[in-house]
Order: structure tokens, then sequence, then C-alpha cells
């Protein structure tokens, strides 16, 4: 065994973080004497932030970019790293969290919305990298392989979460472009050779400006380019908020602004500006004077009101209470505090929004804080088929029976910033009419688009070596489960086309003898697999970037509840792991719940699983038997932890996140007490489930009794470690027997 054998555990934000404080002490407790070693890196939000203004801080202050750092590590064979999930943060939560380190004494220079000198465009730079999806392009650096564990499968067809009845006669669709958009522009080539490239755009006078010069592109890789047109989108969205209003559905508009964190944002504001239009009109140029940019949400308009003096402000709230009941009916993030589904970009993400609706009969909140039929605007239509589908199915059908529906496991292209999750370098708003062209090393041109002002264009890229892996996983999961394998790949969509020929090639590499394995469009993989799902059947999806993202939310959701109880294993293409907890994100509303009343309903399932997989890759190479033994034990766990149901409960006063890690620590220990392989991890767990189970009606009630108060942690993005860790871990009998 080598000395520096470890494994990493990411500290980030939100939910997961919180949990962090309480698992984490049990962890260490757990492997310190099978020599594992669990070093914490701090990557979230505040931490980032912090790293990357080092010059503005005192020595004390200062914290290493353990990011970068960890961004090396997945490149190299000993990596095992736990990933929690962090907070991809928009603008407005960018600010939020500069604001409180700045309160609380860092000295770190506020954000430039309008960067105004050289300066500003630095500082504003080095936080457009911390911006959105930060950190989870950087770490992988493998392919996704996300799956319910069979388990978990099994609880949920034994205790199904509740889901809405779906009715034929439901108004909720899908609005999507049938034109100019990204799906309608896209053009696509391999490289038969390594070039290089300029991005240059040429406007009408022929004035050329390079957007992006000297890309280095690999022999093999996949690029694509396309570009949404400002004037079909704005005509597609006019159309839209109208025919909300004429069908009486909510308008609600579902995008990807954190993780595509050029384009999406450009999108949210000319939407919000379209909803919103006779207020624009009427007040556009007072809007231009207080710096308002709605690309940050329609919540960014609000807070710049309180600029201007009274009687006008006044005013503009009026009208925007005129438009707000007069105009189509929004859906709403929370209708008691008249937040909209427009405030805020990353309040409503595609990936976990969409499945939320669908498991609501389609449903969504109004102003009344009453459940509508809804008109779910996306207006980019690459993806949007499956929603739609699944919605007419669903109203064909009726709902799906999580007691009897099958399972959709994905196998999803994912490294090295694969597809449109690694197009924002590449994305720009054009300035002006003319035409954009990727041009290689030797001046031929590769791609070329006709573009007008305020197109968005982006380029996509897929290197060879992770699509080669990607197709090996799918063969791999194909084989192990023995399940129908489908790759979502559209033969009249240009990148899709050319991924086909490679998919082709490269499945003969393998021994696919027996296997069903086909290629469908997005519909008909959609439509074969809902009908598999309703008849209690499993299909493993294999898709692209995107779809690995939407699908791992939407099937999840629909099947288990959450995608929270997920299996989501990133094996790394140079040997090492990183191991997701769960698919899902950060959940802000439970930190909210938390801090009202000490009660922490995040589920840590998926971090439980996580952890076995990482332990049993410790243990094979660092030939480290012990490990093993400790992920096997504490898969026994999880499970017994689902038969028991010692989960999170919803509700205060209820065993929560810390009271389901105390059941975790008692049936691990126990698991390994009972195991003969280890007769030393056996004497030393026996006393420490002796210990544990003799108190467990004491823990649980100080895990309880804790709770119905509110707690302050002193911040949101930084808070107190101190304050925290005594709030997480509120029982003492639990803290010494786990300390000691
Ligand atoms: N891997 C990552 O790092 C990811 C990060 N994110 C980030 O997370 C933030 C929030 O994203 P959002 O789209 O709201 O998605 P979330 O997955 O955070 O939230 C959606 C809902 O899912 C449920 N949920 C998610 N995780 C759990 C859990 N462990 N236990 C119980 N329920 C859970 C909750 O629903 P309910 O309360 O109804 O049970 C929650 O409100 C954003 O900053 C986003 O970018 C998002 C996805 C992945
Ligand atoms: O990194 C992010 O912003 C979100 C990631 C995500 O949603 C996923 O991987 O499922
Ligand atoms: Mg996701």
């Amino acid at each position: 065994m080598t000395k520096t054998a470890k494994i990493v555990y990411t500290k980030t934000d939100e939910a997961p973080a919180l949990a962090t404080r309480s698992f984490l002490p049990i962890v260490e407790a757990f492997t310190k004497s099978s020599g594992i070693v669990i070093e914490t890196k701090d990557i979230s939000l505040a931490a980032r932030i912090l790293a990357a203004f080092p010059d503005f801080l005192s020595d004390d202050q200062k914290v290493s970019d353990a990011l970068a750092e960890l961004g090396e590590l997945v490149k190299k064979p000993e990596a095992n790293i736990i990933k929690l999930p962090n907070i991809s943060a928009s603008v407005p939560q960018l600010i939020a969290a500069i604001e409180e380190l700045q309160a609380k004494g860092f000295k770190i220079p506020s954000y430039p919305e309008e960067a105004k000198d050289d300066a500003e465009k630095e500082i504003k730079l080095r936080y457009d990298k911390i911006k959105g999806s930060a950190v989870n392009p950087v770490l992988r650096e493998g392919n996704s392989d996300r799956r319910a564990p069979k388990a978990v499968k099994n609880y949920a067809k034994k205790n199904p979460h509740s889901m809405g009845a779906w009715s034929p006669n439901s108004k909720t669709h899908v609005s999507t472009m049938s034109k100019g958009d990204f799906a309608h522009n896209e053009k696509s080539v391999t490289l038969d050779e390594a070039t290089s490239i300029n991005i240059v755009h040429t406007d009408a006078k022929g004035n050329k400006t390079n957007l992006k010069s000297d890309l280095a592109l690999l022999q093999g890789e996949i690029i694509d380019a396309t570009i949404m047109s400002k004037k079909a989108l704005l005509e597609f969205l006019e159309e839209q908020v109208e025919d909300a209003l004429d069908k009486s559905v909510l308008f609600s508009l579902h995008m990807k602004a954190t993780m595509m964190k050029v384009s999406d944002p450009i999108i949210f504001g000319h939407a919000v500006r379209i909803f919103f239009k006779d207020l624009f009109d009427k007040h556009g140029k007072t809007f231009d004077k207080i710096g308002v940019d709605v690309n940050n949400g329609f919540g960014n308009l609000l807070e710049k009101l309180s600029e201007l003096p009274e009687e006008k402000r006044d005013a503009i709230r009026a009208d925007i209470r005129y438009e707000l009941t007069h105009g189509a009916d929004v859906a709403m993030v929370n209708s008691e505090r008249g937040i909209t589904n427009l405030h805020v970009p990353s309040d409503v993400i595609v990936d976990a929004s969409m499945p939320a609706m669908i498991r609501t009969s389609g449903q969504m909140w109004n102003a009344e804080g009453k459940l509508q039929d809804t008109k779910a605007v996306i207006p980019d239509s690459s993806y949007a088929g499956v929603y739609s589908a699944t919605i007419d199915f669903c109203k064909k059908n009726g709902a799906f029976d999580p007691t009897t529906m099958g399972t959709v496991p994905n196998v999803g292209l994912m490294a090295q910033k694969a597809e449109e999750y690694g197009s924002h370098d590449k994305t720009f708003e054009i300035a002006s009419k003319g035409k954009v062209e990727v041009i290689d090393a030797n001046g031929k041109v590769l791609l070329t688009h006709k573009v007008e002002a305020g197109d968005i264009w982006r380029m996509c890229q897929a290197k060879d070596a992770p699509i080669q892996d990607w197709v090996k996983l799918a063969v791999t999961r194909a084989r192990a489960s023995e399940t129908p394998t489908v790759f979502w790949l559209d033969k009249k969509r240009a990148h899709d086309a050319e991924l086909i020929k490679k998919v082709n090639t490269y499945l003969k590499d393998h021994d696919t003898e027996g296997l069903d394995i086909r290629i469908l469009s997005l519909v008909d993989a959609t439509n074969f697999t809902l009908k598999r799902l309703k008849e209690g059947k499993d299909t493993i999806s294999v898709t692209g970037n995107v779809l690995r993202d939407y699908l791992t939310d939407l099937f999840p959701i629909l099947e288990v509840g959450t995608s929270a109880k997920m299996l989501s294993i990133v094996p790394l293409m140079n040997g090492g792991g990183l191991f997701e907890t769960g698919a899902g994100g950060s959940a802000p509303k439970h930190v909210q719940q938390f801090l009202a009343e000490d009660h922490l309903r995040w589920d840590s399932l998926g971090e439980f699983l996580a952890l076995a997989v990482s332990l049993e890759h410790f243990a094979v190479v660092n030939a480290n038997e012990k490990a093993r033994i400790l992920g096997e034990t504490l898969d026994d766990a999880s499970d017994k932890l689902l038969e028991n149901k010692k989960g999170p409960s919803r509700n205060v006063n209820e065993l929560d996140n810390r009271g389901s890690h105390f059941y975790l620590a008692l049936y691990w220990a126990e698991a390994i007490a009972n195991q003969s392989k280890d007769a030393d991890l056996k004497a030393e767990f026996n006393t420490i489930f002796n210990a544990l189970s003799s108190n467990e009606e004491a823990i649980v009630k100080e895990l309880i009794d804790c709770q119905g108060e509110s707690v302050n942690i002193d911040g949101y993005y930084l808070p107190n470690e101190e304050l925290i860790s005594n709030a997480m871990r509120p029982s003492a009998i639990l803290n010494s027997i786990i300390n000691s």
C-alpha cells in the first residue's frame, strides 16, 4: 500500500455541506484503523471566490485553489474523490456570496457587472470563471455511469413516493422552436487531422474580428457550430406569452443558465423582456439608465428600482402589478414571497424542474399558491422532445406507477467537457450582421454561419478518446445487466450523424454478441423507453452530455422520487474514480427549512452509495482488504437503512439527516462486527456497535429534541465552522462514541 493512498472528500455548499459536518466525522472514525486517509478539499462557492483573489487578502485569509488541485488529481490514476453537489452560481448568487465575504472582512472586489476599465475587466474575468457550472466540468475527466441500485428500486416499489395523476385533458404542454434555433442551424464535421482553429466574425463591411484564436483540436474530434437566431427567438417567445394567456396556462421558462452560462442567461433575458413587454416599452430607457440587466433575472430589475426616486419607483411597481395581473399567468417559485419563475435564472433549472412538474400532474404553482396546468417553454428544440413525448405519454397512459415501473440507467458522454456543456468559452452574442467562420490552420473554412446582431453563435467539441471510452462503458453496462441498450442519437441532427458513425465503428471493438443495442432518434428512444418503463422493463439510455443531465433527473425522480438516491460514478479515463453523491443538486430549500426549524431533510443516501464504491475502488487500487470490507458492509448498512425506513423525513421533530447518519453508523458498525474476514475490524466494531446500539434511544432523542427552533450558523456561503458543526452534531452521546 502506498503511503499517500487517500480518499478526497469535497466540502461544498448548502444542504450537502451541512450534511458533511455530521457524516464526515463518522467516516473518518470508521476508516481510521484501515489505513485510509480522508482528506477534505473545500470547493464551496466561498472558497472558490477566495482562492481567486489572493492579492486582495491578508496572509491568514488566503486559501489554496482546491478546485485546480483536484483538476490535476483527476488526471492521475490514484484519484479517488467523493464529490458532493455544489452551487453553480448565477450572478445574483455570486453577488450575494461576495457581499457576505466582504461583510466578514475579506477585502475582495465587488462584481463589476459592467466592467469600465482594464482593472475591472480583469476582475470580472476572474469572477466569470467561478460563475455557473464551474466545478463539475473540471472534475469530470471521465464519462458518466448513473443508475438506481437494486435496493433503492425495491424500496421505492414497496414505499412509493407520491405521484400526481395525469388527466388526458391536461392543458400542459412543452413549447419549443420549430425554426431558427440551435437545433435547426447545427453544422458538424469530424477532423481528419489535428489542427488549430480561429473563430472569425466578418461584418457586412468585411471587417474581421477574432472571437477566439488558436484553439487546438485533436484528430478525430467532432466539432459543431450553430446559432440561435434572435429574431426567431423573440417571435417565438411573443407567441408563447400570448398563447399562455389564451389557454389560461402558466407561462414557465425552463433553462440551464448555470451550465450554459453564456447562452442561456441571454435567452432568459429575452424571455423576461418579452413577458414584461409593455413595461419595457414604457420604461426601457429608465431601466437602461439604472443599469438593469434582466439576463440575471427579473429580480435584478426589482432590485435596481431602489435607485430611483420614490415616485418613479412606485409608478413602475404599479405597472408591474398591472402586468402581472392582466398578462399571462406566470409559474411561481415561491408564491408566498411573490417570486416568479422569471426572477432568478438559477431558481428553475430544466433538469430538475421538468421532472418535478411531470411528477406533479404536469402542474406548477400559480400566484395564488394553487397548482395549474403549464406551458413549459424550452426555446431550443434540441432536447425538448423528451419532455413533450413524456407529457404526451402521461396524458395517454396516466402517471407512472413507482410500484411497478422499470428503471432507466444512463451511460453519458461527459468526459473532457463534451458537447454543449463545454461550449461556454466558444459561445458569443453576435455584435453585428455578417458571418461567423471556423477556420483551420491551413485557412480552410470548416464551418460557416450567416449571423445577425444579437444572434447567439456557439461551437461544441467532442473528442475521440472520450467517445471510445463511452461506447466501451455502454457495452460494459449492457453486458453487466443484460439490459436492452439505446443510443439516443438522431441521424437527422448534424452532430449526432457524426457521432453515429463513430458509435458504429467503435461498437466493433467490443463483443456485442447477444446484446440488444440500438440507435434511435430522441423521440423514438423516449417512446421506446417509456413504453417499456410502464411495463416494468429496464432500458439503458446511452446519451450525450445534455441528455445525460436531463435523463438522470427525469427517470430517477419518476422512479424513486429523487435523483439523490442514484449511484453516480465517473470512471476517470486515467484509471481513477470520481464518485458523485446522487445526481441532484444542493437543494437550497432544504437549507431554508433547516435554518427555520433545525430539521434537515437532505437525504445522504447517494453519499453512502458513493462512499461504498469509493472504498471498493480504494481496496482494488491499494490492495487493501480492510477497505473492501468497509465498502461491502457500508452497502449492507445502506440496504438496512432503507429496509428499516431510517431515511430523513420531511417534517420537523422527526428523524432528519443527522438521525439517518446515526442509523447508518449503527448498521455499518453492526455489519462490520458481523463479518468474519477481518478479526481486528470485528473486535473494534463490536465495541462501537455495542456502544451505539445500547444508546440508540437516548441518541435519537437528542437528535429529535434539538429540533423545532431556528438555527444561526452565521452565514450562508461561509457559515461559522463551530456553529455549523455544533448544529450538525447535537448529540453529545453520539459525539463521544464517534470521537473515541
Ligand atoms: N452535482 C452537482 O454539483 C449539481 C449541482 N446542482 C446545483 O444545485 C443547485 C440547486 O439546483 P436545483 O436544480 O434546484 O436542484 P436540486 O437537486 O438541488 O433540487 C431539486 C429538488 O430535489 C430534491 N432533492 C435534491 N437532492 C436531494 C437530497 N439529497 N435529498 C432529498 N431531496 C433532494 C429536493 O426536492 P424536495 O425538497 O421536493 O424533496 C430539491 O428541492 C444549483 O446551484 C445547481 O446548479 C444541481 C445539480 C447537480
Ligand atoms: O454542474 C452543474 O451545474 C449541474 C450538474 C448537473 O445537473 C448534473 O450533472 O446532473
Ligand atoms: Mg442534473
